[in-house]
């Protein structure tokens, strides 16, 4: 993922989605450093203001309208992390709110290193607190999200951050819809997407051939959930990024 938002414009009609290589993808990432610098295109210092933004997304999801922000909210029962890379969010954010994470991420040496710094009190990342974790990992799935069904029913939260973008749009609907029948049924339960948007003055996607992925419109995003039988509960801009970045937003989905 590129996360400078000037790259080319391409100049062909063809679909940006359909440049889209998932080898080429893997090659690229398992050329990239198991770290969250890595994770994050060389600017690890996002990591702490992604994971806070995300942090006050969620709570307020939660909380909706009724809740004083005095009760405590109870620990969720089971999340994913889809494209988890080293484990960044999964560490910073969803052991901290679900009893059980599992972790969907293609690239094996990135759950590897998810796995050994479990427990240890360590994190090679910028400093961010992080829960020591160690039995509350569950399933860790080496598969492209195009390859993977949650369990139906299975999960609270499916969290999708910086990772959508290596499917194509068909491949995004349809994996959308598997997500769909993997929320649980009764309860508390969300599929959040988090990603960089193409600008403004572009209108359109993005392809870029460095890690084969796509950056999409937000009107693109808003369409592909509709497909997908989706509807946008909440939805919030992350602030704080440096001003050469991506726009970043944040979408919380239920079924329509
Ligand atoms: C920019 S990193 C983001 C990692 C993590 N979500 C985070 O925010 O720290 C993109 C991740 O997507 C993974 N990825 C590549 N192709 C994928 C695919 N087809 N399905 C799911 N994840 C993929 C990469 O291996 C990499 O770990």
């Amino acid at each position: 993922m590129d996360m400078d938002a000037d790259p080319p414009i391409p100049t062909t009609s063809r679909a940006p989605d359909s440049y889209i290589n998932q080898d080429d993808a893997l090659v690229y990432w398992n050329s990239v450093d198991a770290t969250v610098n890595g994770m994050l295109g060389g600017y690890p210092q996002t990591s702490r203001i992604d994971l806070q933004g995300s942090s006050n997304f969620f709570t307020k999801l939660r909380r909706g309208k009724s809740q004083s922000s005095k009760t405590p909210l109870e620990q969720l029962s089971r999340a994913a992390d889809c494209g988890a890379g080293v484990g960044r969010i999964t560490k910073g954010l969803l052991l901290g709110v679900s009893k059980q994470v599992d972790v969907v991420e293609p690239v094996k040496k990135f759950t590897d290193e998810l796995v050994q710094g479990l427990g240890s009190g360590e994190w090679a990342g910028d400093g961010e607190e992080t829960n020591e974790g160690k039995g509350q990992v569950g399933e860790v799935i080496n598969l492209g999200l195009q390859d993977w069904t949650p369990e139906p029913g299975g999960y609270n939260v499916i969290w999708n951050q910086w990772c959508l973008g290596h499917l194509t749009d068909a491949q995004l609907v349809a994996y959308l819809q598997r997500c769909k029948e993997g929320l649980v049924r009764e309860g508390e339960s969300w599929i959040v997407v988090k990603e960089n948007q193409s600008t403004d003055w572009v209108k359109r996607d993005i392809y870029d051939e460095q890690d084969s992925s796509v950056t999409r419109s937000d009107a693109k995003f808003r369409k592909l959930f509709k497909e997908a039988g989706l509807k946008i509960v909440a939805e919030e801009l992350q602030k704080g990024f440096p001003r050469e970045l991506f726009p970043v937003r944040m979408y919380a989905l239920k079924p329509e």
